[in-house]
């Protein structure tokens, strides 16, 4: 560790606390996560998740692994460094995003996606402080809780932010996929139209209420397995029929609020694949650059990612954690209307500054 300079905590989660800081030899600024938790040996440390999953990835919208250090104990990992995540670009935020932002980023974080989803993986708690922006290029991170779509249950371990948990998850399902990841998106981009969250439930049962009143509650026909779900928990859903959510998020377009309602679907099989997202009319105008031509200005068309592998990402069993039940359901909650305009960012704690080199732009979106 003597190598590296700390200058400035960035970042404080549940496993960790990030720094900024500066590698001395080579003036690099880097991301430095130091786990809270105690490692006594190597062995312990090559087993933890985040670094089985991330020592994997190469992928530009992945947020780069450089080292691992254990040091007294302590374990630290070594990342590239981002400027932002999203969640301080939101707060911050007075205006509304153009609509061209949103879509820049959403077309980087599914391209993120899908590699991660055929390369066996799923995240798992993408949430918006777990995507870094700087400049115009957005990372997944925090791989914490990334999960093998291979892997055997059962677990038990807390899977997800609350407001970004997909249906799914919150009834306890044994069976769950990359599509918790593709549902937690539907939620991101509807904040990123609105700057506020989609679903801010206050418990679970809470949450699963304003998914209802949001997208209507589940029927035989759109989520019969939901039904089973709801069924084996002794949990009765509340009954809406929910909106259009054109009327939550008037500022999007047409193809943002379809792609937006298909991420949202009750039945996980219903949303699309990442690689599906990809190729959604909302990112028509969207072209891959390919890694050879990126010091250049051309730029080619799109789909690398073609016939990901979908139905193996579906076959992943999950014990999760957490108790739903109809007497936590807030009694005073507002109308659908009200939702959107409803939470705040009161569980969220960052402070982030700004430093930093950017990638290459590898994605581009013409408006
Ligand atoms: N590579 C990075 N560059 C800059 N900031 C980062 C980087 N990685 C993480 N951070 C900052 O630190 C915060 C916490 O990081 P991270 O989510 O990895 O920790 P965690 O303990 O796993 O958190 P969580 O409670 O979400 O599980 C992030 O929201 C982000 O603001």
């Amino acid at each position: 560790m003597e190598r590296y300079k700390l200058i400035k905590e960035v970042g404080d989660g549940t496993f960790g606390s990030v720094w900024r800081a500066i590698n001395k030899q080579t003036g690099e600024v880097v991301a430095i996560k130091k786990m809270k938790k105690r490692y006594y040996s190597w062995e312990e440390c090559v087993s933890l998740r985040e670094v089985k999953s991330l020592r994997r990835m190469n992928h530009l919208n992945i947020v780069k692994l450089k080292e691992v250090i254990r040091e007294s104990d302590i374990l630290y990992f070594v990342f590239e460094y981002m400027e932002y995540n999203l969640y301080q670009l939101i707060k911050d935020k007075e205006k509304l995003f153009p609509e061209a932002d949103i879509r820049n980023w959403c077309f980087q974080v599914f391209q993120g996606l899908a590699y991660m989803h055929q390369r066996g993986y799923f995240h798992r708690d993408l949430k918006p402080e777990n995507l870094l922006v700087t400049k115009d290029v957005i990372k997944i991170a925090d791989f914490g809780l990334a999960r093998e779509i291979d892997s055997q249950p059962p677990y038990t371990e807390y899977v997800s932010t609350r407001w970004y948990r997909a249906p799914e998850v919150l009834l306890q399902s044994y069976l769950y996929s990359s599509k918790v990841d593709m549902w937690a998106m539907g939620a991101i981009m509807a904040e990123l139209f609105t700057l506020r969250p989609l679903f801010p439930g206050v418990s679970e049962a809470d949450e699963i209420y304003k998914i209802c009143s949001v997208i209507g509650s589940p029927t035989k026909d759109s989520w019969a397995d939901g039904l089973h779900l709801a069924r084996d928990i002794n949990y009765q859903f509340p009954q809406f029929a929910g909106v259009h959510l054109s009327t939550l998020i008037p500022s999007a377009s047409e193809s943002a609020i379809s792609l937006m309602t298909s991420l949202c679907s009750w039945d996980p099989s219903k949303r699309p694949t990442a690689a599906e997202a990809l190729q959604h009319p909302f990112f028509q105008s969207c072209y891959y650059v390919p890694p050879s031509l990126r010091s250049r200005s051309t730029v080619a068309r799109t789909p690398p990612f073609a016939g990901a592998r979908g139905a193996s990402e579906q076959q992943c069993a999950r014990k999760l954690s957490g108790t739903l039940s109809n007497s936590k359901i807030s009694s005073n909650f507002p109308s659908p209307k009200l939702h959107a305009s409803m939470g705040t960012g009161v569980q969220r704690k960052l402070d982030m500054v700004n430093q930093v080199s950017a990638d290459a732009y590898s994605f581009i979106c013409f408006i």
